[in-house]
């Protein structure tokens, strides 16, 4: 299996992202489920870790995703991003700004943008050089319970004028997951309806189904 970093990928599919976990053995079992399931992309968040451990996850986490061909984005933390070459960042409204981002990166890493229910940022996140956009919280979420909501309606309107990939995100579950996509999201991030799951590869499979024929 090839070690080579990830260049120049259209984010789309099952956005896998990791849940806060102090067990490292947990954290890359369920990960290596959700990638043998389907999973398209791994974002590694972890608002509980300290930054040892965050750098130890980090790197085993990308390298399980390298044996997958999988990019690893790192959510908030681009210094982490950098030392560990890890595929991307995402950014929110809390953390660096994407021109910033672009300048520490190296040349085609990814980016993703926290747009949450805002169709100006989306606009401002693409001319800044976001790789992608991600709209959300579309219903509650157990992982983020202050998330701004969404409407379905909003992603119809993204997607008329946005042409970098949309990432939904924000409680999605199987049962909700498809009018997202039909609504025009490349990708859904999932969080605690894939981690949570008895199974988490045939939960990632379930998944990955709803965008046969558009991956
Ligand atoms: C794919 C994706 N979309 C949105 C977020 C949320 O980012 P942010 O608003 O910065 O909140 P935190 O995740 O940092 O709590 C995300 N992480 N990933
Ligand atoms: C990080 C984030 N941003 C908006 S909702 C959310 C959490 C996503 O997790 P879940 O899929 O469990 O709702
Ligand atoms: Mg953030």
């Amino acid at each position: 299996m090839s070690m080579r970093p990830l260049r120049n990928l259209r984010i789309r599919g099952l956005y896998a992202i990791t849940p806060d976990s102090q067990n490292t053995n947990d954290l890359l079992d369920g990960t290596q489920q959700a990638l043998t399931g389907g999973a398209q992309v791994i974002q590694y968040r972890n608002k509980s870790a300290d930054k040892v451990l965050r750098k130890e996850q980090a790197g085993l986490l990308l390298q399980l995703c390298r044996q997958h061909e999988i990019p690893l984005i790192i959510n908030d933390h681009i210094e982490l991003a950098i030392e560990i070459g890890a595929d991307g960042v995402h950014v929110g409204r809390d953390d660096i700004s994407i021109s910033t981002a672009r300048k520490l990166l190296p040349p085609g890493k990814i980016i993703g943008a926290s747009c949450y229910n805002n169709l100006e940022s989306a606009l401002e996140a693409e001319k800044q050089g976001a790789d992608y956009v991600a709209f959300g919280a579309f219903y509650p979420s157990t992982t983020k319970p202050d998330a701004i909501p969404v409407s379905i309606n909003l992603v119809n309107q993204a997607r008329q004028i946005i042409t970098k990939p949309i990432v939904g995100i924000g409680g999605i579950r199987l049962i909700n997951a498809a009018v997202v996509i039909q609504n025009g999201c490349d990708a859904i991030a999932v969080c605690g309806d894939l981690f949570q799951a008895e199974n988490i590869k045939v939960r990632a499979a379930q998944y990955a189904r709803l965008f046969a024929g558009k991956l």
